[in-house]
Parts: structure tokens; C-alpha cells; sequence
């Protein structure tokens, strides 16, 4: 196993990608922190996600807080040390994309989008960062970033910002977290079929575009996802800091 008794959190885990991270994570030994919206409509997909990592042998325990809260870190982390005694991976996957075009962006969906994306990761990142380095033995900060970190969208330029924001805080993280053997690299996923994109990809010809677009002819899932982010939350990335994990099923080198 590769995370034998390291102790995850991981934000945004009621599901999609960071659900199925969290699984993954409990297979390979790990126990968890499922942080989630606090809203009582994640609370039954917590309870049974809960129930499924204890099925696994593995514990977990939950954190409803919202992840632009800059206090949301610090309570994830403490839940981690009450229950486990230590934070070994740090998971930043909470997101938001309301879609909507540029030239009459409402102000609250920007900023809502930042504050969710990229604000509450960054003070989530250092929580989990200081006590990394308080325990004295390293750890892993992995961001869920995106192919969008490299590419636009006309309906998306509130938030391929904050996927570009990830990705450049974890390679300064990686920087100036390195001296303490703390690893930060970014997941940039393609399009994976998630609520996030349920509305989005209901339309037949833009899902036609976007498999058209993946050499490998499908859309991808969760759990497509889920290996990647416990590789690098693994000592099988010992020495991978600073890194981006492209896992877009050959999408973003597709040009003709
Ligand atoms: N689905 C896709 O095509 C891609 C998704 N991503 C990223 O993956 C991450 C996970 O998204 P998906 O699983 O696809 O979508 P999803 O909508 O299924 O999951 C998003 C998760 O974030 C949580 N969340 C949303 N707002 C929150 C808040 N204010 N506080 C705490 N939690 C909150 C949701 O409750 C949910 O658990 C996001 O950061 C997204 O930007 C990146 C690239 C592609
Ligand atoms: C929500 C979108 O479908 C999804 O999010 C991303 O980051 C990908 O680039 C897709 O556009």
C-alpha cells in the first residue's frame, strides 16, 4: 500500500474527483479528513463516504467549513491532529465554475469563484505547510489545478485564473517548502465528468467537441483522477516537487 497509516485531508471530498481520491487514499492505508461545504445537502454524501472508507478498514472524520473561509485550514488540520496526531497529505480539490461570459461577469461570481479557488487554498496550503514542518518529517501538498491553468475559456475567465493560481503557488510552495522535505506539485485534470460540468456537457455537440478533442475517445471520471493524486501523495514521488500532472486523456497536445 502506498499511503500505509498517513493521514489525508482533502477538501471538497463529498464528491467527484476528490471523493474518489479519498477512497483511493483509504485503499492505499491511508485515514482521512473529508472536508466539505458544511451544507446539509453534503452532509448525507459525507456520512456515506465515511461509511465507505470504514468498510475499507480505515477512519475517517469530516470538516464541514467553507474553503474560501482563510479559517477553514486551520480547523482541517486540527481535526487531522485530534483524531490522527498528524497531517501527512494535504489535498486542495474544492472548486467552483459557475459559467458565465465576460463582459457582464457579476462581481459576486468572480469573486466568489477566487475566494472558493484559489484564496481559502492558499491559507489552507500554509495551515497544512506549518505543521508539516512543526512535525518535522516533510509531508505532500498536492492542488487540483487544471488543463485550464494552460488554456482559455470564453466562459470560464473568472476561473482559469484560479486554476492558473494553483499551479503557480505550488511551484513556489514547492520553493520555498522544499528545506523542509514538504513536496507541492498540481494535478491539472481535463474535462472529467463531474456536477461541476453536468449542465455544461448536457448540451450533445459541446460533449461531441470535448471527446472529439481526447485521443483516448472518452470523457474522463473520477476515478481517473484518483491514481495520479495518490502517486504524488505517495514516497513513490519522493522526489517530484515543483510538478505538473497533466491527466486529460491526450486532450491539451491535441491540436490536428
Ligand atoms: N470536472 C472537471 O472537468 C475538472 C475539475 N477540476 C477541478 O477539480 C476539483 C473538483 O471538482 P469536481 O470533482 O470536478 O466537481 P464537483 O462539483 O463534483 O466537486 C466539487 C467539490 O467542491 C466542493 N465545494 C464547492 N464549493 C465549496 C465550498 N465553498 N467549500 C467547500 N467545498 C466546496 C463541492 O461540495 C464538491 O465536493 C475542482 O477544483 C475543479 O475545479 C479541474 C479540471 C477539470
Ligand atoms: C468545469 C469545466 O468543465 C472543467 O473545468 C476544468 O478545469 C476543465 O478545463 C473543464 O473546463
Amino acid at each position: 500500500m502506498l499511503l500505509n497509516d498517513k493521514t489525508v485531508i482533502i477538501t471538497g471530498a463529498s464528491r467527484g474527483i476528490g471523493r474518489a481520491a479519498a477512497l483511493e487514499c483509504a485503499r492505499q492505508g491511508a485515514n482521512l479528513v473529508i472536508g466539505y461545504s458544511g451544507s446539509d445537502s453534503s452532509r448525507p454524501l459525507v456520512d456515506e463516504l465515511i461509511g465507505e472508507i470504514r468498510s475499507l478498514g480505515r477512519a475517517a472524520t469530516s470538516v464541514g467549513a467553507p474553503a474560501g473561509d482563510p479559517d477553514t485550514g486551520d480547523k482541517l488540520v486540527d481535526a487531522a491532529v485530534e483524531h490522527f496526531g498528524s497531517v501527512d497529505v494535504f489535498v486542495n480539490n474544492a472548486g467552483i465554475c459557475p459559467f458565465h461570459s465576460f463582459l457582464d461577469m457579476p462581481r459576486e461570481t468572480y469573486l466568489e469563484t477566487v475566494n472558493t479557488n484559489l484564496n481559502g487554498a492558499y491559507f489552507a496550503v500554509q495551515a497544512a505547510a506549518n505543521r508539516m514542518k512543526e512535525q518535522g518529517y516533510g509531508g505532500a501538498i498536492i492542488a487540483v489545478s487544471s488543463i485550464s491553468a494552460l488554456v482559455g475559456g470564453a466562459m470560464q475567465t473568472h476561473y482559469t485564473p484560479t486554476k492558473a493560481g494553483l499551479l503557480s503557488l505550488m511551484q513556489s510552495c514547492a520553493v520555498a517548502l522544499g528545506p523542509y522535505g514538504i513536496r507541492c506539485n498540481a494535478l491539472l485534470p481535463g474535462t472529467i465528468e463531474t456536477d461541476i460540468n453536468k449542465d455544461d456537457l448536457a448540451d450533445q455537440d459541446k460533449r461531441d467537441y470535448m471527446i472529439g478533442r481526447t485521443p483516448l475517445g472518452r470523457l474522463g471520471r473520477p476515478e481517473d483522477m484518483a491514481g495520479p493524486i495518490a502517486f504524488l501523495a505517495s514516497d513513490m514521488a519522493a522526489y517530484v516537487t515543483g510538478a505538473s500532472l497533466l491527466v486529460d486523456g491526450g486532450m491539451f497536445v491535441n491540436l490536428q
